[in-house]
Parts: C-alpha cells; sequence; structure tokens
C-alpha cells in the first residue's frame, strides 16, 4: 500500500462500542491514528476556547511571561516561543503555548505530581473555559479507552483506574506566522511521538499535521472542522508492548499565504495517574519478546521531559 492508498480511520463516538472498539482498533493498526466525529464536546464551548487561545497569544510577550513557571518543565501555565524541541532535533520548534492539568486540592494524595495551574489574569473567562474543555476533553477520552479495551480483549472499564486522576495535560497551542529569519530546518512541530496514553487533537482542520505510514511516508492529516483527531502515545505503546503503535507526527511550514498565518490547536494530552506502573499486558506478550523494563508514569514523563528540552 502506498501512502496515498492509505485513509485514515473515521468514526462517530456515538456509534456502539462494539463497532467503536473494531474501527478503532482497525485505524491505530493501520496508522496510529483516527478521527473521531460526534465527540460531544460542545461547539459553542470549543467556538468560545477558540476565542480566548487568539486573545491569549495577543497578549504582549511580558503579559504571557507572567505565566511562565521556570524550572516546572512547562507543566503549567506558559512556554515561550523557542522553548521545546522534538526528542533528538537539533533546532526548537516554531511554537508557544499554555497548560492547563487536573485541579486535585493540595492534601490529596497525588498532589506531588501535580503544580497548580496558572491563569491569564488579564483574560477573566479563560479558567472557567478551559476547566470545562478538560472536563469533556476526559469524558471523550473515556469512551474512546473504552473501545480500546475492548480491542485489546480487556473489560471495558479497565482503563478507569489507571487513568483516574492522571496527570493529563490541555495544551493551547499557537504557531506563529513563519518568521522572514527563520533558522535552517526549523518546522512549526518536528517529527515527534507523543509522550502520554492517548492524545485528542482540536483544530487540525487548519493545514500542516502529517503522520509517518509504517512505510515512512508522510501524510496529511486533513480532518473536517470540528473533529478530534486521536492517537496513540508512548505510554500506551510501551504497555501493549507495541501492539498499539505511538505513531511519529509533525506540524509542517505552510506555503503561499498561509505562512503569514498563525495556526492554533488544541491537544489534549491523556496521561495515566503519576504512580500507575506501566507494565507490559499479558494478553500483548508472545514467548520470547524482550520486554520494556516496568517504570511509572511519573518517572517515564520526567525522563521524556528532559529529552525535550522542557526541564
Ligand atoms: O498542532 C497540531 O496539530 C499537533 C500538535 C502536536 O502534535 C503536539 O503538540 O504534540
Ligand atoms: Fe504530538
Amino acid at each position: 500500500m502506498t501512502g496515498a492508498d492509505i485513509r485514515i480511520a473515521t468514526v462517530s463516538l456515538e456509534r456502539p462500542l462494539a463497532e467503536l472498539a473494531a474501527t478503532l482498533g482497525q485505524g491505530f493498526a493501520e496508522t496510529g491514528f483516527a478521527v473521531v466525529e460526534d465527540h460531544a464536546i460542545d461547539a459553542g464551548l470549543i467556538a468560545r476556547a477558540e476565542q480566548l487561545a487568539q486573545d491569549l497569544f495577543a497578549l504582549s510577550e511580558s503579559e504571557k511571561m507572567s505565566g511562565h513557571r521556570p524550572g516546572t518543565g512547562g507543566a503549567r501555565g506558559y512556554t515561550p516561543f523557542g522553548t521545546e524541541k522534538a526528542k533528538d532535533a537539533r533546532v526548537h520548534d516554531l511554537k508557544e503555548f499554555w497548560h492547563i492539568g487536573r485541579e486535585l486540592g493540595a492534601n490529596h494524595p497525588l498532589a506531588w505530581g501535580m503544580p497548580e495551574n496558572v491563569w491569564p489574569e488579564q483574560l477573566p473567562e479563560f479558567a472557567a473555559t478551559f476547566r470545562a474543555l478538560y472536563t469533556a476533553f476526559e469524558a471523550a477520552g473515556a469512551r474512546i479507552l473504552a473501545a480500546i479495551a475492548i480491542h485489546l480483549g480487556l473489560p471495558q472499564s479497565w482503563f478507569e483506574d489507571p487513568v483516574r486522576d492522571g496527570n493529563s495535560v490541555l495544551r493551547v497551542l499557537h504557531y506563529p506566522p513563519l518568521p522572514d529569519d527563520l533558522p535552517a530546518g526549523a518546522v512549526r512541530a518536528a517529527a515527534h511521538g507523543d509522550i502520554n496514553t492517548i492524545t485528542l487533537l482540536l483544530g487540525a482542520q487548519e493545514a500542516g499535521l502529517e503522520l509517518q505510514t509504517k512505510d515512512g511516508e508522510w501524510l496529511a492529516v486533513n480532518p473536517p472542522a470540528g473533529a478530534l483527531v486521536v492517537n496513540i502515545g508512548d505510554m500506551l505503546e510501551r504497555l501493549t508492548n507495541g501492539r498499539l503503535r505511538s505513531t511519529r507526527h509533525r506540524v509542517v511550514n505552510p506555503g503561499g499565504a498561509a505562512a503569514r498565518r498563525s495556526r492554533y490547536s488544541m491537544p489534549f494530552f491523556l496521561h495515566f495517574r503519576p504512580d500507575f506502573l506501566i507494565e507490559a499486558l499479558p494478553q500483548c506478550v508472545a514467548p520470547g519478546d524482550r520486554l520494556a523494563k516496568p517504570i511509572t508514569a511519573h518517572d517515564f514523563l520526567a525522563k521524556r521531559l528532559r529529552e525535550i528540552g522542557l526541564v
């Protein structure tokens, strides 16, 4: 099959779970990606979040920097342009972002793994809007994980405990218009695999996102407006001993008029809880397989954040 023949699976989240499991399972086996429609994340909420993303990145650099927390791995608040780079990349990505995480309260047993959120004080509606979007992403993610569990031959509730109070992060992402003095080799987002369990992405209808097929070719991901793009992250690949693949993807620089436009997107990186031990599932192991060592989600994340320049 050549890149041109490969289709990214598209499925409605309203379909019965067994059908979702089959379609997503096949799609993930083929490309590691799927387009999910009818995800029940309110269109009005998405529109408000998109407007706030534009307002956020239009603030002055010093206003945005008041939301920057150096030394915390960009876990919350603002990470300026020119900070993150893909693992093994030589130049930084052409992006800035703001991270929103879970709010557990200081006395929660997992509070050690979850820094407090930072909110831009200039935008009074920001906190409530993104808290609501975080919750809506979680609900869609739970249904997708139930389908993945069925696909793997697990009880449909299998992922509920591993992701309860998980360290999921909503990333509000801005790729500014391309600078005139573009550093050699710099792209909006260099090729990478996501670190987490699964990623749910809104906003990818603006061109640029590409996935790498098994043959090494790059395939454009062009979802309809409002749809979710879902992909497997490295933690789920490790849990399934590679049966579900974390597909490398990138955001390429546009040409023509789009080069002078911003691109905005909102990935939700759904994570396990920090103390969850990522250990190959017995149903995904064949005799003689060499298995990766068990590692907690927290330690896995800390190692990867060092590799991408965030700590
Ligand atoms: O902006 C996009 O379309 C994708 C972003 C992405 O892959 C990431 O932030 O990990
Ligand atoms: Fe990504």
